[in-house]
């Protein structure tokens, strides 16, 4: 190294010089699919023949950024998903390497166990729901590329299409009292892969964990530390498979984009 290069600051993210950090992607696929009804566990459920998980594997490693995905299995499944990214040859080719952890009781601590299993040199995470199968590469990609560029914390979101009521919740169906309307022009719906700083993210779900209960998504555990978190556009085909409907949908999804590219 010459004297020059030694006295020259390190360069921010995203300046030009800058060595861009390896990425990984957490991939949670833990949940149960209790919204969807009864069967095997979501992420294992098929879409046109293909578990989710593999789907939503496959999005992940279709971008060139992403080097490693470290997929989150059901805590009694790590071996048959071991098994699915081996049969549908995911199993660490000359890009993407995998890795497969059992996961938590909730989706929190998934994510959190996914971290953990991280190597040392990952400067950017992503964590994407197995559940979203069918999020677009383009997306993928302008996540980690808003992170590259500097932000900690970046998720895709739309804009809604409802207008939405906040109300105080009854059970049992009861009417619910509505205490008012959000201005829907300020208001997202939110995606994955949501990006972070690797050190930003383990902040907060190390910072977080015991009063964690409740983050329903990792940028939220990232504002409650109060670090700014930004928005990049969504996909409409980034959905989240909850509810049955939900599968019809994806399959449809699947079916246009055969028609459209013939694969
Ligand atoms: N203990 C959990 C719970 C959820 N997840 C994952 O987090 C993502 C988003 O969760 P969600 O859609 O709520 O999935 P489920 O928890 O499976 O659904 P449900 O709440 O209907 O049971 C999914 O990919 C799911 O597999 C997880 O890894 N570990
Ligand atoms: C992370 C998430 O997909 C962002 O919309 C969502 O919050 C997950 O929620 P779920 O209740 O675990 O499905």
């Amino acid at each position: 190294m010459s004297a020059e290069n030694e006295l020259r600051p390190p360069a921010a993210a995203g300046a030009p010089g800058a060595k861009t950090p390896r990425t990984a992607a957490v991939l949670p696929a833990a949940g149960r699919g209790v919204r969807l009804g009864p069967g095997a566990p979501k992420a294992l459920r098929a879409l046109n023949g293909t578990p989710m998980l593999i789907h939503a594997a496959r999005a992940l490693a279709a971008s060139r950024a992403v080097g490693l995905v470290v997929v989150v299995a059901p805590p009694e499944g790590a071996a048959e998903v071991k098994s699915l990214l081996d049969a549908h040859a995911l199993d660490g080719g000359d890009r993407t390497d995998f890795l497969v952890v059992p996961g938590g009781e909730t989706r929190q601590e998934s994510v959190k166990l996914g971290l953990d299993a991280l190597p040392e040199d990952i400067g950017i995470v992503l964590v994407h729901d197995a559940a979203r199968p069918l999020v677009p590469v383009d997306t993928v990609d302008a996540v980690v590329e808003a992170v590259r560029a500097g932000a900690p914390a970046v998720v895709p979101a739309l804009p809604l299409t409802d207008t939405v009521k906040e109300v105080e919740p009854r059970i049992g169906g009861e009417p619910e009292p509505v205490l008012g309307t959000p201005a829907r022009s300020r208001l997202r719906a939110v995606q994955t892969p949501q990006g972070f700083d690797r050190d930003t993210l383990l902040r907060a779900h190390e910072s977080l964990a015991p009063e964690g209960e409740g983050a329903t998504d990792d940028a939220g555990m990232v504002e409650r530390l109060g670090l700014p978190v930004v928005v990049v556009p969504g996909h409409e085909e980034a959905f989240k498979v909850t509810r049955p409907l939900d599968l019809v949908l994806a399959e449809a999804v699947l079916a246009r984009r055969k028609a459209n590219r013939g694969y």
